[in-house]
């Protein structure tokens, strides 16, 4: 029969001692204990008899995937390297024998915790064939990266060690380990059951099942309670919490989502009361925004969001709950820490908007810069869905992002956009707003919606197509008042007039709405010259107008006048060339010093 191999070098050991050895691997220890007693009993007589440091590696179901003889770093390197990638341990446990009978970790084992990301790495002390003391130890997560920390545990006993509860051990751990934003789509649970709740009519669950979907989550039912007041400490009412509660568990829902914001208490109270997970419509959009924070700046601002409003409502059986697997509302900096310190969190915070502020410095400094080149800008803005990028795109021939989801962008694109008459605007896209976004989500995406701030003038792109687009408009002028930046210039963007419109609806919209409208489709490209039209009329002010002679040996400014403006006259008398033309404000200067109001020849 097939032997597993003993690792290391075996020469000069006994064949009673080998074959004792090779019985190990039949044996299974708890998978929550770090060792059973007799594997360690095994290894304490073996390694005596031979005076030889023994090696056992085994996996987080308690099976024994390797033994030998020698140190950790050597057995394990002849056997198979199970590494799970950088963020996460190696599943694995060692524990190795000192025949010095010290217990005490040597420099070997823990560089062998550290290379190999164990698990756990214990040493036992053996003197005279029995068990002196054991000592082991963990890797301690600094700023969420496994690094050179280690935390001891020991000396004490081998009984006191098969009590050491490993599992909760490895949880804290792993949940102080964050995997860098490219790994993050693969911890995606997808299809968590979901049933929503709300207290207002059943109609405005559409959206936040959209946004459940969008996170991941599969909506199997929705609840409805009329309530004009929120129970302060269920949200709902107590025989509804019942109701809940029984049908969570006939569907075998694992989540219930909120429409509206919820206490710390409420949170807590109806986490004890239904044994699920209970999140709100806030903690679902910064799941979502944590998803799909790509840039360096959006996970910063997603982070500091939920630090400051998700954190401090993970208690109670939350805790515990959303440690048995993770799921929507529970990614992101990871609560573990909240356990653990919370100065860690005040701290954490403090550096998240240092952080943040340099950003912003540096969006300050790139516009100042745009600003000196006088080439407008144009920010897109409107209600998630209601087709900015794709208008990007269609208008720049940029590669945004678009999907039929909410939220798909998150980080500002900036692209140049060409209209008639050479003349150029920068276009940005940025987040899409949201009915009630959350307060602390405008504060944490400053950075981003600064973008909006600053702009010369603004595209409201509406889903024309939507039967609530009144209410989509006004959600999104309530958060430009948020931002004060209402009286900006505006063009209203009435977008997916391809799709069956309800135009007596539209009309309405458009006479109550002040700015100029137009009505266009991104897909397809109705409206979009009329749109660009639009644009350059209400960006106009940007160019300067230029009129007088240019001598001959300036054919580079006529051409500079072709590239960046518009030229009107342009005649070429014998004293010089005379020109009329408007110009880009950026290039101006450039071609204004050399204008003469008197022909150069006839000077
Ligand atoms: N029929 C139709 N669909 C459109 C049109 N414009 C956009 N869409 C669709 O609407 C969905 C959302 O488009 P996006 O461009 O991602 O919307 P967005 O405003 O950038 O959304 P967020 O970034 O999520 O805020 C996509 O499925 C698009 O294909 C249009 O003119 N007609
Ligand atoms: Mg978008």
């Amino acid at each position: 029969m097939f032997k597993k191999p003993i690792y290391g070098n075996t020469q000069g050991l006994k064949k009673s001692d080998l074959d004792l050895l090779h019985s190990i691997y039949d044996l299974v220890a708890d998978k929550n204990t770090i060792i059973s007693l007799d594997i360690a009993r095994i290894m304490a007589a073996i390694s005596s008899s031979c005076q030889r440091e023994l090696a056992v590696f085994i996996d987080r179901q308690g099976r024994v995937v390797s033994v030998g003889v020698g140190d950790a770093l050597t057995v394990q390197l002849q056997a198979r390297s199970r590494r799970r990638g950088t963020y996460r341990l190696a599943g694995l446990r060692c524990i190795h024998t000192h025949p010095s009978g010290n217990g005490k970790l040597s420099r070997v084992d823990y560089a062998a915790l550290h290379e190999l990301r164990l698990d756990v790495m214990a040493a036992m002390g053996v003197l005279g064939g029995k068990i002196k003391e054991v000592c082991f130890a963990c890797l301690e997560p600094q700023e969420e990266q496994l690094t050179k920390y280690f935390k001891d545990f020991g000396p004490m006993s081998a009984v006191q060690l098969t009590k050491f509860n490993l599992s909760s051990l490895i949880q804290s751990i792993e949940g102080r380990i964050k995997p860098p934003a490219s790994v993050c789509p693969t911890d995606i649970q997808k299809d968590e059951k979901a049933i929503l709740v709300t207290i207002a009519s059943e109609d405005t669950l559409d959206e936040l099942a959209l946004l459940a979907e969008t996170a991941g989550a599969t909506p199997m039912a929705r609840v409805a309670q009329r309530r004009n007041v929120p129970n302060t400490a269920y949200f709902i009412g107590r025989g509804k919490v019942e109701e809940l509660a029984q049908l969570r568990q006939r569907l075998g829902a694992e989540l219930i989502i909120f429409d509206s914001e919820l206490t710390p208490t409420q949170t807590r109270n109806l986490e004890n009361a239904i044994g699920c997970r209970i999140i709100d419509r806030t903690t679902l959009i910064l799941d979502i925004f944590a998803q799909r924070a790509r840039t360096k700046e959006g996970q910063l601002q997603v982070e500091l969001a939920q630090l400051r409003y998700t954190l401090p409502r993970l208690t109670g059986l939350g805790t515990a709950l959303s440690r048995l697997g993770g799921g929507i509302g529970t990614r992101g900096p990871g609560e573990t820490k909240l356990e653990t310190d919370r100065r860690h969190i005040r701290r954490r915070i403090d550096e998240l908007t240092k952080a943040l502020e340099q950003v912003r410095q540096h969006r300050r400094q790139q516009r100042q810069n745009r600003r000196e080149s006088a080439i407008p800008v144009v920010a897109l803005i409107g209600y998630t869905n209601a087709g900015k990028s794709t208008l990007l795109n269609t208008l720049t021939q940029a590669q945004a992002f678009t999907a039929n989801q909410l939220f798909a962008t998150l980080d500002p694109t900036t692209r140049r956009l060409q209209l008639t008459g050479n003349r150029e605007v920068l276009l940005t896209d940025t987040v899409g707003f949201i009915r009630n976004l959350p307060h602390h989500l405008i504060k944490a995406f400053r950075a981003t919606l600064e973008e909006v701030v600053e702009a010369d003038i603004l595209l409201h792109v509406v889903d024309a197509s939507h039967t609530e687009l009144t209410e989509q408009i006004t959600a999104v002028e309530s958060v430009l008042t948020n931002l004060g930046v209402q009286e900006k210039t505006t063009i209203m963007v009435f977008n997916k007039v391809d799709r069956p419109i309800n135009h007596q609806l539209l009309e309405q919209v458009k006479l109550s709405c002040p700015y100029p409208a137009v009505e266009i489709s991104a897909l397809t490209g109705i409206g979009i010259e009329q749109l660009k039209e639009l644009i350059s009329q209400n960006t106009l002010h940007q160019r300067h107008l230029v009129k007088g002679w240019l001598p001959y040996d300036r054919t580079d400014l006529i051409a500079l006048l072709h590239r960046h403006g518009e030229v009107y006259r342009e005649e070429y008398n014998p004293e010089g060339i005379f020109v009329e033309a408007e110009i880009d404000a950026s290039h101006w200067m450039n071609v204004a010093e050399h204008i003469d109001q008197n022909a150069p020849l006839s000077k």
